[in-house]
């Protein structure tokens, strides 16, 4: 018997090649490769924070929506407070960072890109956004970054040892662990959501995975 395929595999497999050019860029095959160039590197640290503190509301309204919309034997509310208590360290690693590598974080400008995504994220937290939505963003902008750094991990890769860290913040089994149980609230919501919430949702998928492309572009100076 065939095991049955999930809305977001079926995703997956029909929009590979968007996915691999979001969670396999350039910038992580340059660290990955011991290639990355410092200077690429402290823009994304700096361009990164500035994103997560905009993160940070949109999970908040994700949270909300999950506590209006989901059932009370679902664990949706705490794997999402989870993710928020992970933000909430992350911020403080951020600060950490920066100043290990001179990176002054005040007087970082958010760049075109940044600005954009950030825009957008602000505009996922209206009431009009569906819960399923809204899900199906925060498990991509999560998973993204999952799958591209743990890739920095595996065996043969050459890491330079100063960004290790950084690669195992995301790319640690426990956050890969997280990404799957977003996942599975994914498509708990799809599989009972209206086809014009599932097509919503696709046009969502895609979306982040265009913004996650024009971020990782900025590091190397990219428009
Ligand atoms: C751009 C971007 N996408 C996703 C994440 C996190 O998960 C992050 N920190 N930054």
């Amino acid at each position: 018997m065939e095991a049955k395929i999930t809305v977001t595999e079926t995703w997956l497999r029909k929009h590979r090649l968007l996915h691999v050019g979001a969670t396999r860029h350039p910038f992580i095959h340059r660290i990955r490769d011991g290639n990355i160039d410092i200077p690429a590197f402290k823009t994304w640290l700096g361009q990164d924070y500035i994103f997560v503190r905009a993160f940070v509301p949109f999970v908040a309204s994700v949270l909300t929506k999950a506590w209006k919309g989901s059932n009370d034997g679902d664990n949706d509310v705490e794997v999402i407070l989870g993710g928020m208590a992970a933000l909430n360290d992350e911020i403080s690693w951020f600060k950490k960072e920066a100043s290990k590598w001179d990176v002054q974080l005040s007087n970082t400008v958010p760049q075109k890109a940044n600005q954009e995504y950030c825009r957008f994220l602000e505009s996922l937290t209206s009431p009009e956004v569906e819960y399923t939505v809204a899900i199906v963003a925060f498990w991509v902008i999560e998973t993204v970054y999952q799958e591209s750094f743990a890739h920095c991990l595996e065996d043969g890769s050459k890491t330079p040892p100063e960004l290790k860290e950084t690669c195992q913040r995301w790319g640690n089994e426990g956050f890969g662990e997280y990404c799957n149980s977003l996942r599975k609230i994914a498509d708990r919501q799809l599989e009972k959501a209206s086809d014009d919430a599932i097509s919503k949702a696709e046009a969502m998928f895609l979306q982040v995975l265009e913004y996650e492309v024009d971020f990782w572009n900025m590091s190397h100076g990219g428009i």
